[in-house]
């Protein structure tokens, strides 16, 4: 068994209902994210590959696109836009056209911080 990542970044703008720095939470503001999918498999034998890296590429371009410089807030599946639920969310954007996916994780990384989401 053999694991892949692929990241992508995404720059974006949100607002945050929360008890701490609850004032500037409230205003729109905005973070630069990097999201990384990982997959599981085994090598096939002839590619030499669990998954080309252009399909996997190609797999998160939608999720991508729809998160890069926009305004999580107005995005209606999404929720509060925490790194939990960026992460959930671009989980199930991504499983259904790619079953070895096993872990999405969402990165701020001027902050350090992270999320990682692997399915219920
Ligand atoms: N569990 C989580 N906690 C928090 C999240 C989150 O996604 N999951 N997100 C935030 C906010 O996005 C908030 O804006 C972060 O604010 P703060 O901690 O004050 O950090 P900065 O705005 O200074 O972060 P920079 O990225 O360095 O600008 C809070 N908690
Ligand atoms: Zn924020």
């Amino acid at each position: 068994m053999h694991e892949i990542t692929k990241d992508f970044r995404f720059d974006a703008a949100h607002t945050l209902i929360r008890e701490i720095a609850a004032e500037g939470s409230r205003r729109i503001h905005g973070h630069s994210y990097r999201a990384q999918v990982a997959l599981r498999g085994s090598v096939d034998p002839t590619s030499g590959m669990v998954a080309d890296m252009g399909l996997v590429e190609q797999l998160v371009e939608g999720a991508r696109e729809t998160l890069d410089h926009r305004f999580l807030d107005e995005i209606n599946d999404l929720g509060p836009a925490t790194m939990e639920n960026l992460a959930s969310w671009i989980w199930r954007k991504v499983k259904p056209e790619c079953p070895q996916l096993v872990r999405v994780t969402v990165f701020r990384d001027s902050a350090g911080e992270s999320c990682s989401y692997w399915g219920e």
